[in-house]
């Protein structure tokens, strides 16, 4: 089967094409209060259930009000559900009964897509990790003697994952700069942005179950852009010694559109070069390469302000997994965990405004003639991605985007 042909009028280059079809939920004008399960196909939106109905396939995964049952149903009905969407939408046997179940992008809203289990941010880019060192820890080495030994992470704040398009307020808390006296309280005067990758965990596992590094495409369903807004003040006074909390725990916004990991397999690459051997269950020098060549872009009100290259990461989102249950933790469908801030060696590709404005010592000029440190309120921030797909073709991830209100 070709990967572009469908009976749909599609540009030839969609990023959105058969070869992507990205998971959502919506809700349209026609029946406003019932969520759908969406698949993206260039700028329409299938309503999945409908179509099942309307080809008297199994409908009941499709149905649903959230991904999580689709989710939770295991690698081999993805693959399965996913192979009846491609014949729908490129059988031109299907297009009478398939077609009516179509809808204008434009017209629906998009929700949160599955329910957030637990929630896991990261820590995996060398330069991200080396820019906060030297910015939050000046004098001390950047890297911690771990850092190269185990993928560093913390558990984040579930029910603060929204969708994108939430509009984000700023949060209050305390903060106190080195040579100020007492900490203060009042809004945070540093609010960040970090561009990061998450995956989204479908199969559950038992408790006192690791996944080895071979589990990763049993286990995680697919991926979706994240950003994990944080407020630099209340981190930097907080944080020691047991990290992250209430900084970044006041939201976390997702991309509406999680693409599934089979979508993937012309993205993957080898990880870089690591110089530390690390312990046998994160040794995947041997295993399947789970490095992702995706292309980011982080635009403030609408000006491309970084380019964030994720292959460069320095641990996989496998090695991630296999550390995140190796003390024996159960994997929930619905488990989110982010790949940490994605920066690349470069100045241009650096994806928090910590880093680019360093610490806000050399603020940032727009092409609209303001400039920034810290996002100010109105600023909206938005991320995208894309990553090689079959035959030339990209695949998109949609956008997660979202505005600070006072
Ligand atoms: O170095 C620190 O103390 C803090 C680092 C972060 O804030 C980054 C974080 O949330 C993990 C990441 O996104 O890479
Ligand atoms: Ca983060
Ligand atoms: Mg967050």
């Amino acid at each position: 089967m070709s990967t572009t042909a469908t009976w749909l009028d599609l540009p030839a280059d969609s990023p959105y094409g058969v070869h992507n079809l990205p998971y959502g939920v919506f809700t349209a004008a026609d029946r406003p209060g019932r969520r759908r399960i969406g698949v993206r196909i260039g700028d329409l939106v299938l309503d999945a259930g409908a179509a099942a109905r309307a080809v008297g396939a199994p409908s009941a995964l499709l149905d649903a009000e959230s991904l999580n049952p689709l989710m939770a149903s295991g690698r081999s009905t993805w693959r399965a559900v996913r192979a009846a969407l491609t014949s729908w939408l490129t059988d031109e046997a299907h297009r009478d009964t398939v077609g009516p179940c179509l809808l204008p992008l434009a017209d629906v809203r998009l929700h949160l897509p599955f329910e957030v289990a637990d929630y896991v941010d990261f820590y995996a880019s060398e330069h991200h990790a080396t820019n906060l060192g030297k910015i939050f820890r000046p004098g001390q080495e950047p890297l911690t003697p771990n850092w190269k030994h185990l993928p560093i992470g913390y558990h984040g704040r579930a029910g603060t994952v929204v969708v994108s398009g939430t509009p984000v307020a700023r949060p209050h808390g305390q903060r106190k700069a080195p040579a100020e006296a007492a900490p203060s309280f009042g809004p945070s005067l540093r609010l960040d942005i970090e561009a990061e990758v998450a995956f989204v965990v479908g199969t559950p596992s038992g408790l006192g179950h690791p996944v080895a590094l071979d589990g990763f495409a049993e286990h995680v369903f697919g991926v979706c852009l994240l950003n994990d807004w944080s407020a630099r003040d209340l981190q930097a006074w907080e944080y020691v010694p047991l990290g992250p909390f209430l900084g970044k725990s006041f939201a976390t916004s997702v991309a509406p559109w999680v693409v599934p990991l089979e979508a993937l397999e012309h993205a993957r690459v080898e990880p870089p070069a690591r110089d530390v051997e690390p312990l046998p269950y994160l040794d995947d020098r041997k295993a399947e390469p789970w490095g992702l060549d995706l292309a980011m872009e982080v635009s403030l009100n609408g000006h491309p302000v970084s380019r964030p290259p994720f292959a460069g990461m320095y641990w996989t989102a496998a090695q991630q997994l296999a550390h995140l249950t190796v003390n024996g933790a159960n994997l929930r469908t619905g488990d989110l965990y982010g790949s940490g801030t994605v920066s690349g060696p470069e100045p241009k590709q650096r994806g928090s405004l910590i880093e680019l404005s360093w610490n806000g010592t050399r603020p940032l000029e727009l092409p609209d003639g303001t400039s920034r440190t810290f996002l100010e309120d109105g600023d909206e921030v938005s991320i995208t991605a894309t990553a090689p797909g079959p035959g030339g073709l990209r695949v998109g991830f949609g956008e997660v985007t979202g505005r600070i209100t006072g």
